[in-house]
């Protein structure tokens, strides 16, 4: 078994809707609304990967006492098992700006289970709706 780490972040507005952004045409799973994040690299930190993606996906610049850890997803794909971390950040400077094209959403934490979203992040919406309402 192949265990895939990968983090993610719900950055959170003034409004407390949360951002979810479509994975681009081409990549597993494309067309998908996600949170932002990637795997970590060989030796990378979690938080560090996490600022690293949110940096380039989103062209955003984020501290790491800034990432509060919620919740995590452990979930069995065919070809990986996936564990990823899920932190919650409200605070960031630039705006976002999305590097690959995604089409991104600030959604209600209420309102995620009307995206269709990776199987494995089914569990993370219940934890959310807990914090945010
Ligand atoms: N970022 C993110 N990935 C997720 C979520 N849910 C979920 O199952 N995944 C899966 C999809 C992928 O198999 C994996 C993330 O890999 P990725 O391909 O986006 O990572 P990356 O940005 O480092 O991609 P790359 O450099 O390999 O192109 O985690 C989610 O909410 N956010």
């Amino acid at each position: 078994m192949k265990l895939l780490l990968v983090v993610a972040c719900a950055l959170v507005d003034a409004d407390n809707r949360v951002l979810i952004a479509q994975r681009p045409e081409g990549k597993q799973l494309a067309g998908l609304w996600e949170f932002p994040g990637g795997k970590i690299d060989p030796g990378e930190r979690p938080e560090d990967a996490l600022i690293r993606e949110l940096a380039e996906e989103l062209g955003i610049t984020v501290k790491a006492p800034c990432l509060a850890p919620l919740t995590f997803a452990s979930h069995a794909y065919e070809e990986f098992h996936l564990l990823m971390p899920l932190y919650v950040c409200r605070k960031w400077e630039g705006f976002v700006t999305p590097a690959e094209g995604q089409a991104v959403k600030w959604a209600r934490a209420r309102d995620l289970r009307k995206y269709d979203m990776p199987p494995a992040d089914a569990p993370l919406i219940a934890p959310l709706i807990d914090l945010l309402g």
